[in-house]
């Protein structure tokens, strides 16, 4: 489904990314891990359309992504949360989705001065959805609190259900449990391999080694800009070049970070 094609990226003499290629297929929840610094936000950053790449190639189903602006990219089918949480805290649950909704139906100008019966029905079939997505996070019981209101592990799938507004093919989540305590960990791996079932691909960024094993089928180790190895989490676990990119950093290395979690 996405494609990267030997995608490197420069900031000014830095190299951040070199030759990276991976292939996310559709349907998978894919991951990738690497230490801090690594240049995974990166990748997302370039998918995204937020940078460009300075070589190489990125593709969504054959097309390429490269030089079209965030908002084609997301009308294409792709859609992400960031590490740092945007959402609109003073708005409610419904309203944070809605805007998204909102950004994904285009009313005509005269629907939406007019109110006609078009418009309305197309606003009614959007508060479904909506509600249907703060379903799917489990959240609807609580659609017109306050954002601001919620726990942190509760605006993190907020932040997912408004992404999901936009109607993506594929989702892209950077590090979603960071900051979460182990029961908020447990509720959103539910919600991610529910959101996975219903056909959604999901390439997520993340730290928590026992997360990202338990979820991902194919897991891309990136170290210093490259693509170190893509593979099942076994053999990603059992990986001496994985091992050795982790060695003398603080980071949650896969082997600790799997044994921590049994
Ligand atoms: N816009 C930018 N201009 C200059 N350097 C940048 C820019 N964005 C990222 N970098 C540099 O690229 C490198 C990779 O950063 P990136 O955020 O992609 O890493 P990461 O693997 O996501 O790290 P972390 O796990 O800490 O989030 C870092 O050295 C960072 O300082």
């Amino acid at each position: 489904m996405l494609r990267l094609d030997t995608v490197s990226k420069r900031f000014g003499g830095l190299k951040v990314l070199e030759d990276v290629s991976l292939e996310v297929p559709e349907g998978e929840i894919f991951g990738l891990i690497g230490p801090n610094g690594a240049g995974k936000t990166t990748v997302f950053n370039l998918i995204t359309g937020l940078i460009a790449p300075t070589s190489g190639a990125i593709t969504l189903d054959g097309t390429s992504l490269v030089g079209l602006p965030p908002h084609k990219i997301t009308r294409r089918g792709i859609a992400r949360t960031f590490q740092n949480i945007r959402i609109f805290k003073e708005m409610s649950l419904i309203e944070n989705v809605l805007v998204g909704v909102h950004r994904h139906i285009r009313y005509g100008a005269a629907g939406l001065l007019f109110s006609l019966p078009g418009y309305r029905a197309a606003e009614r079939g959007a508060r479904e959805r909506a509600h249907e997505l703060l379903g799917w996070v489990g959240l609807d019981a609580k659609a017109s609190e306050i954002a601001d209101n919620l726990s942190y592990g509760e605006q993190r799938r907020l932040e997912i259900a408004r992404a999901l507004a936009t109607e993506p093919k594929l989702l892209l989540l950077d590090e979603p449990v960071a900051g979460m305590n182990p029961a908020e960990k447990t509720e959103l791996m539910e919600a991610i391999t529910a959101i996975n079932r219903r056909g959604f691909t999901i390439f997520m960024i993340e730290h928590d080694m026992r997360f990202v094993m338990g979820l991902c089928r194919r897991i891309a180790v990136l170290n210093f800009g490259s693509i170190i190895t893509c593979d099942r989490p076994e053999a990603v676990r059992a990986d001496p070049r994985v091992i050795e990119a982790y060695l003398g950093r603080d980071d949650d290395a896969p082997v600790r970070g799997a044994e921590a979690g049994r």
